[in-house]
């Protein structure tokens, strides 16, 4: 559909470049056949268009919706009737003049309005993510709300849209913004130091004062940054891999907890060699769940030994490790060596497995080095009353009888709420590296600020070295919230967003 007006418009690209005065056009909703397709239209020329379409002198009443024909502006033939929505500048999504149509979503409708739109001089196709840019131009936005907003636009469950809605109301905003009010008062304290401090009377202890709110400036952006990355894993998805020997049902798992028969299970050893990823949702949490080549040395097999070493790989990177245990095998050990418990075995396990780091040696008791839920698989296989597998992070299941899968999705929701944590918006989560490292370059500089103001005990500060501390630290702040931009920043931020948003 947009092949047939970028044809229409493909002479006015060629010759009008990304002009902020320009106005634009696009389908805003999906495409593709549709109950009720949304057209955009921004920019300065938008009242001049809106009055051709509605072949009226003059402009609807502004933020209502009005029923009415939409003509060709040229053969004034009606292409169809739908609402109008009327937005005047800067009171609008993007801050400039602009108006919205909501008609029949049939792709001939749709194709016959954004022909007629490409005939007015001055108008042309606007560009991926081009509405949300000129808003943030606009200062509609700051950079974190355009974040959120394409968040928004990608989440797929309960809570990634909670903590993108979040941050789209200005959540992580609110916060950056108070600790630049912060850092600029800082500034202008210490560079009125620099010129007037010789000749009036500054408060006496401004510097320690100062010296005093840049310390719990750096505490609160330390405890910001020390958040376990919990944004950024529910942003992502929280990277989880099944691990186990051969044989034990690590692919007969996966496919149960996906509900469809996503890899082969056969009764062969070394059946699994390529990784299998799906995603799932648990209780709203963003699951992306790897099955694995079960792990054994003993292989001669290249493509099984190149499946172990994938999976080695991707248990590195992972946030969650589900170990899955043949529970026939563990009761065989447990039948020769009486004397040794559950903790024993496992440490055994991940030795064979090459996996040993899984474990804390140090401990006498069993401690994981990562999130992990160990599980007894074949529990119909016979019957064992080891009470010790009910503890907090072991669970007994059956893939046959699907006995105990329920306990076992709940305990993996429970390793979700620790990992990603509840978007909250007292408690923002920073949820993008490009947040962690202005914010870490940040407080490297509020801490050789500090370092200048405890070193010299003679108190004769170097205030124009502290004061070019501080700016270094506001100027991270301001890339963060994006007062300071370059393109290319701008063009990565906004690539993930589609035509007409
Ligand atoms: N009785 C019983 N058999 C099971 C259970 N889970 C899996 N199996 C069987 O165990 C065999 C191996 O299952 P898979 O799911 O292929 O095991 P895997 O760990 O993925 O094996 P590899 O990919 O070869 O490492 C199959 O014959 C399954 O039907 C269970 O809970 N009870
Ligand atoms: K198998
Ligand atoms: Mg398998």
């Amino acid at each position: 559909m947009l092949n047939v007006c970028r044809t229409v418009c493909s002479q006015k690209l060629k010759t009008i470049r990304l002009f902020s005065s320009d106005t634009i056009f696009a389908l805003s909703s999906g495409h593709g056949k549709c109950g009720v397709a949304v057209i955009r239209v921004s920019g300065k020329n938008s009242p001049t268009a809106l009055k051709l379409l509605t072949d009226s002198n003059v402009l609807p009443k502004a933020r209502s919706a009005i029923l009415r024909r939409i003509k060709h502006p040229i053969s004034k033939e009606t292409l169809d009737r739908g609402l109008i929505l009327w937005f005047p500048g800067p009171k609008s999504f993007t801050g400039e003049d602009s108006f919205e149509l909501q008609v029949h979503g049939g792709i001939a409708v749709v194709n016959a309005i954004l022909n007629a739109l490409g005939s007015i001089p001055s108008l042309r196709l606007a560009e991926p993510g081009e509405f949300t840019r000129r808003a943030f131009h606009n200062a509609k936005l700051d950079l974190t709300e355009v974040e959120g907003l394409a968040d928004l636009l990608q989440a797929e469950t309960e809570l990634q849209r909670r903590q993108a809605y979040l941050q789209t109301e200005g959540s992580l905003s609110k916060l950056y913004n108070k600790w630049k009010k912060t850092l600029t008062n800082g500034v202008a304290h210490v560079e009125a130091h620099i010129d007037f401090g010789e000749t009036e009377t500054l408060e006496p202890h401004l510097i320690e004062h100062v010296a005093k709110d840049i310390h719990i400036l750096a505490r609160d952006i330390e405890q910001h940054l020390a958040d376990g990355r919990k944004g950024e894993i529910l942003r992502n998805g929280v990277k989880t891999v099944i691990l186990g020997e051969p044989n034990v049902g690590k692919s007969s798992l996966l496919n149960l907890l996906c509900e469809r028969p996503a890899a082969i299970v056969t009764p062969i050893e070394g059946t699994t060699r390529d990784v299998l990823e799906v995603t799932l949702n648990i209780h709203g949490y963003p699951l992306v769940l790897a099955d694995t080549a079960g792990l054994r040395s003993s292989t001669k097999d290249i493509i099984e030994k190149e499946g172990i070493e994938r999976a080695l790989k991707l248990y590195e990177k992972s946030n969650l490790v589900i170990l899955v245990v043949d529970m026939e095998k563990y009761r065989n050990w447990k039948r020769i060596h009486e004397e040794r418990g559950i903790n024993k075995y496992l440490k055994e396990y991940v030795d064979k497995l090459k996996i040993s780091n899984l474990i804390d040696a140090s401990d006498e008791n069993i401690s994981f080095t990562k999130q992990c839920l160990v599980v007894f698989n074949k529990s119909d296989l016979g019957q064992d009353e080891d009470a010790s597998i009910d503890e907090d992070h072991f669970v007994r299941i059956s893939c046959k009888t699907e006995d105990g899968v329920a306990k076992l999705t709940h305990m993996i929701s429970q390793k979700l709420r620790i990992l990603c944590g509840e978007p909250s918006e007292e408690h923002p989560s920073m949820n993008q590296l490009r947040h962690r490292q202005h914010l870490s370059d940040c407080l490297k500089s509020l801490q050789l600020f500090l370092d200048e103001v405890s070193s010299d005990d003679t108190k004769e500060y170097d205030l124009v070295i502290m004061a070019e501390y501080l700016r270094k630290s506001l100027r991270q702040l301001g890339k963060l919230v994006g007062n300071v931009t370059t393109d290319q920043l701008l063009n990565v931020i906004f690539k993930d967003f589609c035509i007409g948003k």
